[in-house]
């Protein structure tokens, strides 16, 4: 099939790589002219694994574009990828969403006959608004036409984009046609199947089962969304909240997750205590859900908590210093990772972010080092007065504490001996509870996991 999409960011780059390698003909368009002119040169302007391989296979189906001008109107699918940020009050922000859609409406002709589909995650309603807009544009120029807008969320995590693309729980669609439908289930076809020969740096994982269709209506699969963000960011909390307790009641939260999740309706993922959750879609959606709720006079008292108690966990960081070190005005405190979580240079929402501000509002120096981030931290904030480690062991240097931020795999086997001779004095608060407590307490350096009541 023929398929523009529109956005070439994370999501779009994401899927439009994947449905190229999978045999339709791509189109990205993105007004972001310098990233169309770098993945022209061949350039991937993300860090996702297998992103180079799968579109270095797929470049005889993969076109780039950076003008609405260069819109094919016969196309099949168009699929709206563009970021939907939040105004600062929760309430999502559909600017992105309705410049495209009127863009699309400006160019079909009466012989189009596109299926419009909503990939963004957009607040319910937003397969509707997309509709009208685009069907009153061509009001204007005389065409009298109804145009399929579904929703199809995306639930792809980054840093396992492709894996989560090619290999999918389930796809879920929002449609209201038969048309819709059927030619959604074409475009996803060989994922529904997995009759693809899978990319060599995404393997297919042994004993896959095959993902389910879904099938509602837009309203549904725009609840989806919020749905599943909120749930999964509720269990991050409801495990932050219990690490709180057994910190207190001298019980171990890794032990207390490994023994609930083993019970298959509660599951053993998305149980990692920490520093909790950050990245541009968790606090954005749960936000985003809440304003929805707020403008039904509805209350959701439990998503409001799983916000209140992520962003505690951050300021528990700090706590832990003071008491550990007392004072932090003068002490030099190392920060082990600036991603949100690991296999990624997004800063969005990072953890690493509010504790430096806080560390830094207190007077301490601080450190960081990060393999990938630095130069995104040092490009998007100037601002911050911190220094950056040319390695993970020379940032233990001079450190009165270093804070495990993000589980880069390069992190989780240091020489503790080594850093230990190198830090004054002697500290890891163990962010993520997956560093060698044993290891480190042996080389004489006091261990502080998250809930981990030593
Ligand atoms: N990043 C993620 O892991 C996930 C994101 N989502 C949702 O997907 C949507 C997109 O997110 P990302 O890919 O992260 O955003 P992004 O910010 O990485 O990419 C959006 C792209 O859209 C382009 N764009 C904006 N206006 C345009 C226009 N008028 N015409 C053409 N291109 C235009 C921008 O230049 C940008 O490159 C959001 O609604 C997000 O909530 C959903 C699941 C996962
Ligand atoms: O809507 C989105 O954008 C996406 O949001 C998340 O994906 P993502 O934000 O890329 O990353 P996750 O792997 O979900 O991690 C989010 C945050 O939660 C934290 N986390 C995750 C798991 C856990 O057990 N504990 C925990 O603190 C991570 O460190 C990270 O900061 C969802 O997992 C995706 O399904 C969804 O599509």
């Amino acid at each position: 099939m023929r398929v523009l999409i529109v956005g070439s960011g994370y999501v779009g780059l994401t899927t439009g790589s994947a449905l190229a390698y999978l045999g339709h003909q791509v189109t990205l368009l993105d007004i972001n002219e310098e990233r169309i002119m770098r993945l022209k040169d061949g350039e991937i302007p993300i860090h996702e694994r297998g992103l180079a391989e799968v579109i270095g296979e797929s470049r005889q189906n993969i076109e780039f574009i950076a003008r609405w001008e260069e819109f094919d109107s016969s196309v099949d699918i168009v699929i709206v990828a563009v970021g939907t940020p939040n105004k600062g009050n929760g309430d999502v922000d559909l600017t992105y969403v309705e410049v495209v859609a009127k863009a699309i409406g400006e160019r079909l002709t009466a012989d189009s006959d596109p299926v419009v589909i909503n990939k963004s995650t957009v607040p319910i309603g937003s397969a509707r608004r997309v509709k009208t807009i685009i069907e009153q544009e061509m009001k204007k120029r005389d065409i009298h036409k109804q145009i399929d807008v579904a929703s199809n969320p995306e639930f792809l995590r980054e840093g396992e984009a492709l894996f989560d693309t090619f290999y999918p729980d389930r796809i879920v669609i929002g449609v209201e046609s038969d048309k819709a439908k059927n030619r959604l289930i074409n475009l996803y076809q060989p994922l529904l199947e997995q009759t693809f020969t899978p990319p060599v740096s995404v393997r297919r994982p042994e004993g896959l089962t095959l993902p389910h269709m879904i099938t509602t209506s837009p309203t549904s699969a725009e609840l989806i969304k919020y749905a599943a963000n909120s749930f999964l960011a509720m269990k991050i909390s409801f495990i932050n909240e219990f690490a709180g307790l057994a910190e207190l009641v001298g019980a171990d939260i890794n032990e207390v997750a490994k023994g609930i999740g083993q019970d298959k309706r509660i599951g053993s993922r998305f149980l990692n205590a920490g520093i909790g959750w950050g990245g541009s879609c968790f606090g954005k959606d749960t936000a985003a859900i809440m304003y929805t709720a707020n403008q039904y006079n509805f209350e959701m008292p439990l998503v409001q908590a799983a916000i209140k108690t992520n962003y505690k966990q951050r300021e528990s960081i700090i706590r832990k210093l003071q008491s550990e070190l007392k004072v932090l005005r003068g002490s030099t405190i190392g920060i082990l990772g600036l991603a949100f979580k690991p296999n990624t240079d997004d800063l969005r929402d990072a953890p690493s972010l509010d504790i430096i501000r806080g560390l830094l509002e207190l007077g301490a120096n601080v450190k960081v080092y990060d393999p990938i981030a630095m130069a995104n931290c040092k490009r998007l904030y100037p601002d911050l007065i911190i220094s950056y480690a040319s390695s993970s062991e020379e940032l233990f240097e001079d450190c009165h504490a270093v804070v495990l931020i993000t589980e880069w795999e390069e992190f989780l086997h240091l020489p503790y001996s080594r850093i230990a001779e190198r830090m004054r004095t002697k500290l890891i608060v163990d962010g993520r509870n997956v560093l060698d407590k044993e290891g480190i307490v042996r080389a004489g350096i006091t261990y502080k996991g998250i809930g981990r009541g030593e």
